[in-house]
């Protein structure tokens, strides 16, 4: 055998060199050819003619033709392939007409914590698509689905039934797979999973790679995540510093819809992804960042409905439906009814838009499903973003999510009433058994037509591989097959129609291609800060430039920002999006479609080697940077980098924030020993979860900072709170001291919602708590920025000084030693004044240390507070609580001011007096928190007001 193949490697080389001489040989040389591939013919299949050709000394020039032989026999079978990849994509097509456009499954939740045997189940499954609902004792309803995976089933056989979609949408099909379902039934399980059982979305996106490497086609993958919240649609891939209230950036997100009625998210990040890991990562990345919340229901529940967006964009693949097409995955936000999970403020508000957006989406499943010629896709923006996907063409799966819990069987009527309506949107309402009988044959037999196209097409793969390794072994070089797969893979040329379609759009404004009545005025424009006219003229200018071919999304956007000199300079970020590793000329071109230029602040200015603008407010130079910057494009693992990178006051440890949602009683029996029994009751029932919040409390101690640790701060419950101060409540007096609906526990459980509101609350998962344990001593070291300056005489005598090594304690202590000699104060009121006293330093240094503008000061000023001052301050309130040394009549406002004025008069030092008497105008509003003005639905502006 090994003699055998030196003698082809000899005569491969004897051809080489026959070769050098063709020129004199030409006719001598084709005729031996001609003779050697008629031997050739004779013989038995290609596999055994390696053997049979090395037997014979004769036959060396049998290589040139073995390699035409294989040559041939490469076409022949990728146009079988490409057959069979048609045939199936037809057969698949087929198959998921007769299942429907819209396909429901339904999917019972295991009774967790209700481990208890025998326990009465409202919901059970009958079969794998049946659902029996019972009703009462003798009444019962069946509801029919695609499927029903019962509470036993496992993340892989949902997924198996989900995997044909995404085959569809690998063959250019619009698709979208949503979770629907009450809160607490898990959705976020199914479509997101956990380590051990991932879920829908990572299986989703490994499955289309595989997919896509699979069919002969070159794929450019992009992966977008964005989340619903209260309305507003944000970006889970931009960066926390880009996420503050007062950066417009998290409000451009527009929708816009096409002539042909797709759907584009403008301004939305686009990431392009080679392969698996890359967009996990990315998953994983924007999962952090999704705003969840503990609720009575669900201790981590979604507030805001998360959408995950795939586009797949073949130039090469002809018979694919669409060029480009996506594909969403959504976890929506669960139902929830507001007396059930008894939430309020932002909680509630959070539940209000989730159930508003909801309502929507069965609006327009209703209005699909009776054929109306209005839809009302406008009505949310939810709908809004899947119009184009929940359409005919397109292919949708809903997965409703119920509870078996008795306690549940409203919202699983209504959860399996309007999976019901969706499931007959397609179907028509009255299939007849004879029909559905027919229909389930015709299933069948195109199922198993599906398997035996998808064995011989494996077999076709098979026998390529092989002939590919075979040529590799003759020509003794690089396989020709990567040559021949990679011509079947090239790009067409510029002069490619669809590439000049792409270069005629690229050049246009996208608002420009939209009617008029979509097109933004002058006054959004300047609004946005974006005026596209402008970007075109200025293209304009330089058209007679040659430049690559650019796609649609080619446009570069800058975000609107404020002007420049409110953050002293700006810097240009070219977005990037391609992956520089992996780039080919195809890569270069396609990546040019992701460019995005963002203009940060400074205080958001990338570590990395970004490309850079000097230009001040010249778009188009940071634009032009991004495009010619493409060597320095930013990758996946930048991308993620920079998130790591953001400044310590925006620490990626936000994101493992979350908070106790605090039942509201009714404002009459808000101090009865009812609701404090109802109260205890749910206190009990999280005590576990108390424990975890404090850890994070805990944690944070060792060093989160800025508004991270004000946040993880502010998210201690009660409990935590109490375990702070290491006392629990034994009776219901105790109880009365540490209640959660004190006046005083409300302000801070205002601020909870405030930077719950802007700042986004993130999903607490076993990775994000050792997170927070791994800070380690970088954080400590941080942790030093807020010790208090030891030099009082700057900035109102109260100023921080980053050097000192003292923590912030020591000028609490100081202030504390100052007013030993108060003897009209009590103690812990003096500990009340020193709290607003390190409020108003880390105001004052925020201000200072990042430049920040008035608004931005005031943002700080109501959202953040210094690390420590919020568990001190807690546990400080309470023990004034508790003591009863807030013995002023909090009526009497002046009185208080007094009182506290002249307790501080007596103090030797002016200056403390200077700021305790500015102070007290805080404690005033603290005050008339106490009154319950909260409850009168004021915001935050109007306390802000008080204490100016
Ligand atoms: N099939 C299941 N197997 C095991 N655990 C599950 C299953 N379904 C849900 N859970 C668990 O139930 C809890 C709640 O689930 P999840 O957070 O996914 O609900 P949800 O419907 O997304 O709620 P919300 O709408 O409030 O976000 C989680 O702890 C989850 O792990």
């Amino acid at each position: 055998m090994m003699e055998s193949r030196k003698s082809v490697r000899n005569l491969a080389q004897s051809i080489h060199s026959l070769l050098g001489l063709k020129k004199q040989l030409t006719s001598n040389w084709a005729e031996s050819v001609c003779n050697i591939i008629k031997d050739i013919s004779t013989e038995e299949p290609f596999t055994s003619s390696v053997t049979k050709s090395n037997s014979s000394e004769n036959q060396e020039c049998d290589v040139g033709s073995i390699i035409t032989k294989i040559g041939a026999n490469l076409d022949g079978l990728n146009a079988q392939l490409n057959q069979l990849n048609a045939q199936r994509k037809q057969t698949l097509n087929e198959l998921l007409d007769l299942k429907g456009n819209i396909r429901v499954f339904c999917r019972i939740r295991p009774l967790i914590e209700e481990k208890i045997v025998g326990y009465p189940e409202s919901v059970v499954a009958l079969d794998s698509s049946n659902v029996i609902l019972k009703l009462g004792k003798n009444k019962s309803r069946r509801y029919s689905f695609d499927k029903v995976f019962n509470p036993g089933s496992s993340q892989d056989e949902v997924f198996s039934e989900v995997e044909p979609v995404i085959k569809s949408a690998v063959d250019g099909y619009n698709a979208c797979i949503f979770a629907y379902g009450q809160t607490g039934t898990g959705k976020t399980f199914t479509m997101e999973g956990n380590h051990d059982c991932p879920g829908i979305v990572p299986r989703a996106i490994e499955e289309l790679f595989k997919q896509a490497a699979d069919s002969n086609h070159t794929f450019h993958i992009t992966f977008s995540m964005l989340e619903i919240y209260m309305g507003h649609l944000r970006d889970l891939l931009v960066p926390q510093q880009m996420r503050k209230p007062t950066d417009l950036m998290t409000q451009s997100l527009s929708i816009q819809t096409d002539p042909c009625g797709g759907v584009e998210i403008e301004n939305l990040v686009e990431i392009r992804v080679s392969d698996f890991n890359q967009a996990n990562k990315l998953y994983g990345l924007g999962s952090r960042l999704r705003s969840t919340a503990s609720t009575n229901s669900n201790p981590t529940s979604s507030r805001s409905h998360c959408l995950i967006r795939i586009s797949l964009t073949s130039f090469d693949a002809t018979e694919r439906r669409r060029e480009t097409n996506k594909i969403w995955m959504v976890d929506l936000g669960g139902s929830e009814r507001v007396l059930k999970t008894r939430t309020w403020g932002r909680r509630f508000e959070e539940g209000k838009a989730i159930n508003l957006s909801l309502s929507a989406l069965g609006d327009v499943i209703s209005a699909l499903q009776r054929r109306r010629p209005h839809v009302p896709f406008r009505n949310s923006k939810l709908t809004q973003v899947l119009k184009d996907s929940l359409g005919e063409d397109s292919r949708t799966l809903m997965l409703v999510h119920v509870s078996p819990k008795e306690d549940d069987l409203c919202e699983t009527v209504c959860s399996l009433g309007f999976a019901t309506r969706v499931r007959n949107i397609h179907l028509g309402s009255h299939e007849s058994t004879d029909t559905q009988g027919m229909r389930e044959v015709a299933m069948a037999n195109l199922l198993e037509e599906m398997k035996r196209l998808e064995n011989d097409r494996q077999d076709v793969k098979k026998d390529i591989k092989k002939l590919n390794e075979e040529l590799g072994q003759l020509t003794m070089t690089k396989p020709p097959c990567n040559e021949h797969l990679e011509a079947l893979h090239r790009i067409p040329e510029t002069n490619d129609n669809t590439e000049k379609k792409i270069v005629q759009e690229a050049t246009v404004a996208p608002s420009s291609q939209l009617p008029t009545f979509m097109r933004p005025t002058i006054c959004s424009k300047r609004k946005s800060g974006v005026d596209f006219t402008k970007g075109l003229q200025k293209k304009n200018t330089l058209s007679t430039r040659k430049r690559k071919p650019l796609s649609t999304r080619a446009e570069s956007l800058c975000f609107p920002t404020k002007d420049a000199s409110e953050y002293g300079s700006e810097c240009s970020i070219a977005r990037t999006t391609c992956l520089a590793d992996y780039e080919t000329e195809y890569s270069h071109t396609a990546s040019e479609c992701d460019i995005k230029t963002v203009v940060l602040p400074e205080q958001g200015k990338p570590k990395m080697g970004f490309a850079r603008s000097e230009a001040r407010n010249d778009r188009y130079e940071s634009t032009k940077a991004g495009r010619i910057g493409l060597s320095k494009c930013l990758t996946v693992e930048n991308w993620l980098q920079l998130h790591n990178n953001e400044p310590t006051t925006y620490s990626k440890n936000r994101g493992n924030k979350r908070v106790l949602a605090i039942p509201l009683p009714d404002v009459k029996n808000r101090c009865s020993d009812q609701t404090k029994i109802d109260i205890l009751h749910q206190d009990e029932h999280n005590q576990e979860f108390a424990e975890k919040e404090y850890k994070i409390d805990k944690t944070i101690d060792l060093g989160v900072i800025d508004d991270d640790i004000v946040t993880e701060s502010n998210t201690s419950s009660p409990y935590s709170k109490l375990k702070v101060m290491d006392k629990i409540p034994s009776s219901f007096d105790d109880y009365n001291r540490f209640s959660p609906t004190s006046p005083l526990d409300i302000l801070f459980d205002k601020s909870i919602q405030i930077e719950d509101y802007y700042g986004g609350r993130e999903r607490l998962t076993e990775d994000a708590l050792e997170d927070i344990e791994n800070l380690g001593d970088n954080f400590m070291k941080d942790r030093s920025r807020y010790n208090t300056s030891s030099d009082m005489d700057k900035k109102n005598n109260i100023n921080r000084n980053r050097d000192s090594t003292e923590p912030v304690c020591k000028s609490a202590f100081e202030l504390e030693n100052l007013s030993l000699n108060t003897k009209t104060l009590g103690e812990d009121l003096l500990l009340e004044i020193k709290i607003a006293i390190n409020q108003k330093v880390q105001t004052e240094d925020l201000v200072s240390d990042l430049s920040m503008t008035g608004e931005e000061c005031e943002e700080k000023d109501l959202h953040e507070f210094p690390p420590n001052m919020e568990l001190e301050s807690t546990a400080h309130l309470h023990t004034i609580q508790s003591q009863g040394v807030l013995n002023l009549d909090l009526n009497d406002d002046a009185g208080q001011e007094n009182s506290i004025m002249s307790a501080v008069e007596s103090q030797e030092n002016s200056g403390i007096l200077h700021l305790l008497g500015q102070k007290v105008k805080i404690l005033r509003a603290i005050a008339l928190l106490g009154l319950g003005i909260q409850t009168l639905g004021l915001e935050h502006d109007f306390f802000y007001g008080l204490m100016q």
